[in-house]
């Protein structure tokens, strides 16, 4: 089979993964609404191609350079847990992959392999360190000490996941991660007194219920109290991650956010919320250039990028296409499903009439239908 697309890869990757680990990927909370939105709705937008412009030379790269860094497009690989259970070299393979190609990662805190470890197989492109914030915050504190020692230059709070989505095909398949699955940002944790603390292997939790994981998690996060205490203990730039709508962006920027990432964690969490796609207008016009903002959930193809660039998203992460890249073929998986979003993104480019990324803008798409109003 021919991989041409991120739809090949995902179909591939389904006939070579355990169906149980699949569905662990693919699912997402509740009736999947969100989950199936946030690709519906990106072909609600259309882009208004202009012909008879000199697109003889195309430029995918990015606007603005992230943390001084000039990167080959503006798009990149999002935080996701377990990698290893893609391809034994796990996040090492899936870093490796976008400093091969170029681009960013963000490496999740419940990644294989360590932050420092990661960060030696990507030096440029391991840049976010996604946080959790644990009811112990020693926990979150050493993640936090190391991701800086070892070079990361921001820290992603995801501040969607105060309790775990209701992911129905995990309790229905009984999913539990296998013991043998590594922690590595969670080894040698200590309370700075010398003494051992331990977050619980996730096998340590109720088979299906996948709420037991999720109870190490401080579901009292808030802008006045979390964002101070985390700027008092690191120096690298705090980005809030898992921001839908206006308002939070206003109230990030307010609590001294340093960039803002627009996101549903894929349909993962809430049930029945907007799709990022929609939300972005609404939290960029809030932003107003103070910061920037990027997004993810549910972008597939070049056209979906484009879309979310004219709208006035400065980046572009995927999620699940680096698992499947990760399944079909190790690094180089993850290496073809990135060069395939980069190709298509600059043909989109070209066919539109916008040889570099600064050339899209709002009038280069239009909209159907009315957008949703509040009430
Ligand atoms: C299997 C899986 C694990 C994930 N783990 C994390 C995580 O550890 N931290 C986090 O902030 N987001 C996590 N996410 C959400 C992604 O960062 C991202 O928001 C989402 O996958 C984007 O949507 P997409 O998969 O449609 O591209 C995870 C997503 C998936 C599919
Ligand atoms: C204790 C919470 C673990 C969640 C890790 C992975 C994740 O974010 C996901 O969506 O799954």
């Amino acid at each position: 089979m021919k991989l041409l697309t991120l739809d090949d890869l995902e179909k591939k990757a389904s006939q070579r993964i355990e169906k149980s680990v699949f569905d662990f990927w693919q699912s997402g909370a509740g009736d999947l609404s969100t989950l199936k939105e946030n690709r519906n709705a990106f072909s609600r937008y259309k882009i208004i191609g202009r012909t008879m412009v000199d697109v003889s030379r195309l430029d995918t790269s990015p606007k603005n350079e992230l943390f001084g860094k000039k990167f080959r497009a503006p798009i990149g690989v999002a935080p996701s847990s377990h990698h290893t259970l893609a391809s034994p070299r796990g996040e090492l393979a899936t870093a490796g992959a976008c400093e091969n190609t170029k681009v960013p990662i963000g490496l999740s805190s419940y990644s294989n392999y360590s932050g420092a470890e990661v960060k030696d197989a990507a030096p440029n492109s391991a840049v976010f360190f996604q946080l959790y914030v644990f009811k112990n915050r020693k926990v979150s504190e050493q993640l936090v000490r190391r991701a800086e020692q070892a070079g990361y230059k921001a820290i992603l709070l995801t501040s969607d996941t105060p309790y775990l989505g209701q992911r129905y095909a995990d309790a229905r398949n009984n999913f539990r991660l296998p013991r043998n699955v590594r922690l590595g940002n969670f080894e040698d944790l200590d309370d700075g007194k010398g003494n051992k603390i331990k977050i619980p292997h996730p096998v340590e939790q109720k088979k299906g219920d996948s709420q037991t994981a999720s109870n190490v998690i401080d579901p009292s996060l808030n802008w006045a109290e979390t964002i101070p205490w985390l700027k008092s203990i690191t120096n690298m730039q705090i980005w809030a991650k898992g921001i839908i709508c206006g308002e939070d962006a206003q109230l990030a920027i307010d609590a001294g956010i340093d960039g803002i990432w627009v996101s549903n964690h894929g349909g993962r969490q809430l049930d029945e919320t907007l799709p990022t796609i929609e939300a972005l207008q609404d939290v960029v016009d809030a932003v107003k250039g103070r910061v920037p903002v990027h997004l993810d959930g549910g972008v597939r193809t070049g056209a979906d990028i484009f879309k979310a660039l004219a709208i006035g998203a400065d980046f572009v992460w995927v999620g699940r296409p680096a698992l499947w890249g990760l399944a079909c073929n190790g690094q180089k998986g993850v290496e073809k499903m990135l060069e395939i979003l980069i190709k298509d993104l600059s043909i989109t480019m070209g066919l539109a009439g916008t040889p570099s990324v600064a050339d899209i803008s709002r009038k280069s798409i239009v909209r159907f239908g009315p957008r949703y109003s509040k009430l």
